[in-house]
């Protein structure tokens, strides 16, 4: 049984019988302390967060907060400012060390590992600002996401170009004279050249105006084609749900709703409370 099991308990919380249905579809999951959140809901996961309290300095910005990702999706952190949604990939990708709680890639345990070797063991991360060097060429900073490499370099980063044409055209250029999705298109390919199967993006949309942010969104899409499951913040709810198999909609460090984008989307609550109605 899972928090997302239309069987999972019906005390106290919302759930399948009485939540709002999306378009018949399934219902936003409220979380509250009687939600079970069944480790067996993430038992296929290749990445899972379950029960982790984490922050800064002496600061708890996570409490208690569960969520996984499976093979091959695209997963959405959504929520308010300051609600904890960066800080879930920082601790994912061993920049903050749980203080409690578990960190499991295809489940083994990597809390607290260095950055570094979670980038070996399969997972890349895209900062929201500071992608890419803007003082070295394209090809450069491509070079310089496969130092960890042992071999095949080459031939990576020779597919990388034909999955992105727009870096191709502009090998031997500098980072800094690109536009902005250019960069991220960059910030993007410079994380696959290590082929994670995990790949988490903080706000790839930041900055950008509506029609750039469209091409970005798709290029995550493609990304997303070539195996590589998501794990991405994004402001844009609409435009980031809309790319996603499922969102999570965090507040306060927590899982508040889980669900599809659309049952997130026509959640009334949800809606009201943390997607500005
Ligand atoms: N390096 C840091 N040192 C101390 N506190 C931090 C640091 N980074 C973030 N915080 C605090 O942690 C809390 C959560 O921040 P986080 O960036 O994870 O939120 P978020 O949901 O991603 O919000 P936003 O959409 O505004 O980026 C905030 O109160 C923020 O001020």
């Amino acid at each position: 049984m899972s928090a997302t099991d239309p069987s999972a308990s019906d005390e106290g919380s919302t759930t399948a019988d009485d939540a709002p249905t999306a378009s018949g579809g399934e219902p936003a999951v409220a979380r509250d302390d009687t939600t079970p959140t069944d480790a067996s809901d993430a038992a296929d996961a290749v990445l899972a967060l379950s029960g982790v309290d984490s922050g800064y300095g002496e600061v708890q910005v996570l409490d208690d907060l569960t969520l996984h990702l499976d093979p091959g999706e695209i997963v959405c952190l959504v929520g308010p400012n300051g609600a904890g949604k960066s800080t879930v990939l920082k601790t994912a990708f061993g920049m903050l060390t749980p203080w409690e709680g578990t960190v499991e890639y295809h489940g083994r345990e990597i809390g607290g590992m260095a950055p570094e070797d979670i980038v070996r063991e399969g997972i890349g991360y895209v900062p929201q600002t500071e992608n890419v060097f803007g003082s070295l060429t394209i090809e450069e900073n491509l070079r310089m996401g496969g130092v960890a490499r042992t071999g095949g370099l080459d031939d990576v980063i020779d597919r990388l170009y034909d999955r992105f044409p727009i870096i191709d055209e502009k090998r031997d250029a500098k980072a800094r004279t690109l536009s902005g999705g250019q960069r991220q298109v960059l910030a993007f390919a410079r994380a696959l050249v290590m082929e994670p199967d995990v790949l988490l993006i903080d706000e790839p949309s930041a900055g950008l105006a509506p029609n750039t942010a469209d091409d970005v969104f798709a290029d995550v899409q493609a990304v997303n084609e070539m195996d590589t499951a998501i794990l991405m913040v994004e402001q844009n709810v609409t435009k980031g749900l809309g790319i996603s198999d499922r969102g999570y909609v965090l507040d306060q460090g927590t899982v508040r709703f889980e669900g599809t984008p659309e049952a997130l989307l026509d959640d009334d609550e949800v809606s009201q409370l943390y997607l500005g109605g």
